[in-house]
């Protein structure tokens, strides 16, 4: 059973819902990334969002763009985020991993060892938040055939595509809680509840929530209303602040120690 699927097992069982970090691997470096994915599975992520640095993140707000771009100062690739993945299971972290990245690393990456790459490395879960459904179809079936969930996202423009995204979703479904980058925001729109409750009725697996989620009150608001929540910036946001710390290669598990306290609030 692929480790995503088993995990909201789990979380079934014990009436809980997904935490999911998301991070931009190779900010600071790759060394501190690993220990920071290890630092999530610490502090209650259930599974985590690995960020491969992109030069145009589109969907990205200034928060995550300045992580991307200061990992691309460190020349990070695609394969050094899955091999940095891998060294924070050395480290102990034992929680089920999603590559996230933008389709033009991937396609310059080449499909074929793409996919050999991911199952090597014990890679579940696959998001690539600019190839629109009507594209993915190539991806879609290698992903099937490699055992890797291809996880959608549906925004609340998404209407009548949310049956036809649903129907195919693997893994769970990614509900954008709000249209435009991302970001940490102080309130939600007040559709929300419906979307995601339209969202939710028409999947047949299970549906988690992100965009702006940023402390342990906005986790708890989609309580009961989703499967799990997203938090990303607000994360990357605690990297940036702790980077003095987090450089230094004496001072990291201080840095470290910081940001596990962050997500270890956001755990309900
Ligand atoms: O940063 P936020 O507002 O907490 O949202 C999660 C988001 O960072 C993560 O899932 C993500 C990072 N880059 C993206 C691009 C598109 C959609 C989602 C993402």
């Amino acid at each position: 059973m692929n480790r995503i699927d088993a995990t909201f097992e789990r979380l079934r069982r014990e009436g809980k819902s997904a935490l999911i970090p998301f991070l931009t691997i190779g900010d600071p470096d790759l060394a501190a990334s690993a220990e920071l994915i290890a630092a999530c599975a610490a502090a209650g992520a259930d599974m985590i969002e690995l960020g491969v640095p992109y030069s145009d993140p589109l969907a990205d707000g200034p928060v995550i763009q300045r992580a991307s771009e200061r990992a691309l100062q460190n020349r990070v690739t695609l394969e050094d985020v899955v091999r940095t993945a891998a060294e924070a299971r050395r480290l102990g972290a034992d929680i089920p991993y999603i590559l996230f990245s933008y389709y033009n690393p991937v396609l310059q990456y080449g499909l074929d060892r793409f996919f050999k790459l991911l199952e090597e490395h014990d890679i579940s879960g696959l998001i690539v938040p600019d190839l629109p459904l009507e594209e993915d179809g190539e991806l879609r079936d290698r992903a099937e055939a490699a055992g890797i969930h291809l996880i959608p996202l549906v925004a609340p423009t998404s209407h009548e595509r949310i049956a036809r995204i649903t129907a195919r979703a693997r893994g769970f479904v990614y509900c954008v809680s709000s249209l435009g980058v991302t970001g940490m925001r102080s309130e939600f729109h007040a559709s929300i509840d419906d979307f995601l409750a339209s969202v939710r009725s028409a999947s047949p697996v299970p549906i988690c929530v992100g965009f702006g989620i940023s402390n342990r009150e906005q986790v708890l608001r989609f309580e009961g209303k989703t499967d799990g929540v997203i938090v990303g910036s607000a994360i990357v946001r605690k990297i940036e602040e702790a980077l003095p710390l987090l450089g230094d290669s004496g001072k990291r598990a201080e840095g470290v120690r910081q940001v596990e306290q962050f997500i270890r609030s956001l755990r309900v």
